[in-house]
């Protein structure tokens, strides 16, 4: 029986499907190949509602086919749980942009996307955001949660190579998910053994 995990950390971003989800996956790669997966409670969401529902975007999904990160398979209630930081997309189907990029690469997922909640303010022990739009609109949901406990950060704060705003590649194309993909490594290996 395994321990129950003892760290957390939720991913954040605009949509849910283009940034948050890679960093999950490269997160939760990164803690298997470690051995410590079983350690972390891994999950992402959105600060908007734009895109609840959605699978990851299709070029993300290419991307981690492309780099041998699996997206989330699992198909758990609670793993509905992807959201958007807006109301833009509500119950739109996944971008096929993504979705196209994903089948490129042979990915399925079960992956949607959910919009943050106040539980998820004293649930996680890190909150980890891409940018200071999500900054701002994670720390103002955070001030309507008493005694709110998690540690709310950007992503880019790990950066070696101090890149701090992760950015938002939806209007871009394949290489702006490789830039998203490259920062995530980068930041997700060092938190990784900041907290190990
Ligand atoms: N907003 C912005 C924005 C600004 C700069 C760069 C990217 C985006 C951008 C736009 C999106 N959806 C299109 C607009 C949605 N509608 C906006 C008006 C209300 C009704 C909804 C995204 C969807 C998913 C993930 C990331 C997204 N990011």
């Amino acid at each position: 029986m395994a321990a129950p995990a003892s760290k957390s950390v939720l991913f954040v971003c605009l949509g849910n499907i283009c940034r948050s989800p890679i960093a999950e996956a490269v997160f939760r790669k990164m803690a298997t190949d470690a051995g410590v997966a079983d350690k972390w409670r891994i999950d992402s969401a959105a600060t908007s509602t734009y895109e609840i529902g959605s699978s990851p975007d299709h070029r993300g999904q290419a991307c981690m086919k492309k780099h041998d990160v699996p997206m989330s398979h699992v198909a758990r209630q609670w793993v509905i749980d992807s959201g958007a930081t807006s109301d833009w997309n509500i119950g739109s189907s996944p971008d096929d942009r993504g979705l196209a990029c994903l089948r490129n690469h042979g990915i399925e997922t079960s992956h949607r996307a959910r919009q943050v909640t106040k539980a998820d303010f004293t649930s996680f022990e890190y909150i980890l955001c891409m940018d200071e739009n999500n900054l701002s609109d994670l720390n103002r949901k955070a001030n309507s949660v008493k005694n709110y406990t998690a540690k709310i950060e950007l992503l880019g704060s790990y950066d070696p190579q101090k890149q701090l705003i992760i950015k938002d590649p939806y209007y871009g194309g394949a290489e702006d998910f490789e830039k998203v993909y490259d920062q995530c490594v980068r930041c997700c290996k060092v938190f990784l053994e900041k907290n190990s």
